[in-house]
């Protein structure tokens, strides 16, 4: 029997209170590609429990993240959960981070990870999905510690579109949806914020052997076949 997991979250937080906090401490449940996990009712039944696929989606400013997630989304039925949207809409509903956001994106920083992970989680936590893309996030080693210390998550995989900076430059700037961020000032600092600081979290999850590397260079349609496969290879293991 399939049940969907009422929060994320509460499977991974001990302190909210839910059956599914009952499930012994030792059992690792993201493991890789793994999305189901016998876990005891309140009765002592053990029955199958659907845990949220949680896929990062990191590369440099322009890489082409976003378009490729929203391909993604088309063929394979995943929730896209963009740290950078988030963050924006956080400002039009939000007065008291609304400066705060705005800035930290004009000057190509990294907002408090606290902020972003709760906004994060809250997505996932009102979704009926349980296959999420997180587009943008990790984008520093303190956002992959708050990730995992506030959720207790960890991703099933993890995307690096690879993508040379004068492309990225290119397409940052050839973009029109009126971002403050779209301007070569601010795409200068974001690539020394996304060398400095996303990279080592890249790298992290290469030597974790999480990491699938993606060729971003070439039309839409041709990297989207580079991506393809990864999923199409665990859809019926994440369905
Ligand atoms: N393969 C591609 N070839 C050419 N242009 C592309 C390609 N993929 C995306 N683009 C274009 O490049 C721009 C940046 O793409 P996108 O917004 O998907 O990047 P991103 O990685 O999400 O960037 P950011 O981190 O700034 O949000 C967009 O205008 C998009 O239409
Ligand atoms: N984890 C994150 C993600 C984004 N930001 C800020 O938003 C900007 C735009 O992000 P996109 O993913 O839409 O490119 C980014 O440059 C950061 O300023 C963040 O702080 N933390
Ligand atoms: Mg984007």
């Amino acid at each position: 029997m399939w049940r969907r997991v009422a929060s994320v979250f509460t499977l991974l937080a001990p302190s909210r209170s839910s059956v599914l906090n009952k499930v012994p401490h030792n059992l690792k449940f993201l493991e890789v590609f793994a999305t189901e996990v016998m876990t005891p009712t309140e009765d002592g039944v053990l029955s199958k429990v659907k845990t949220p696929f949680i896929t990062f989606v990191l590369g440099g400013p322009g890489s082409g993240k976003g378009t490729q997630c929203l391909k993604i989304v088309e063929s394979f039925g995943f929730t896209h959960l963009s740290a950078g949207d988030l963050l924006r809409k956080e400002t039009s509903t939000n007065a008291k981070f609304c400066d705060m956001i705005n800035d930290t994106i004009k000057e190509g920083g990294i907002v408090p990870s606290e902020l972003t992970v709760k906004l994060i989680q809250g997505a996932i936590d009102s979704s009926e999905n349980y296959k999420f893309l997180i587009d943008g996030f990790p984008r520093s080693e303190e956002n992959r510690s708050a990730f995992e210390k506030i959720t207790g998550a960890e991703p099933n995989i993890v995307l690096f579109f690879d993508c040379p900076e004068e492309e990225m430059v290119r397409r940052v700037l050839s973009r029109n949806e009126g971002r403050l961020d779209d301007n070569i000032d601010t795409m200068k600092k974001r690539l020394k914020t996304f060398t400095a600081l996303s990279l080592p979290v890249i790298n992290y999850y290469s030597e974790k052997g999480k990491l699938l590397k993606i060729n971003a260079v070439g039309t839409e349609d041709e990297v989207f076949e580079q991506v393809r496969p990864v999923f199409a290879k665990y859809e019926k293991e994440i369905r």
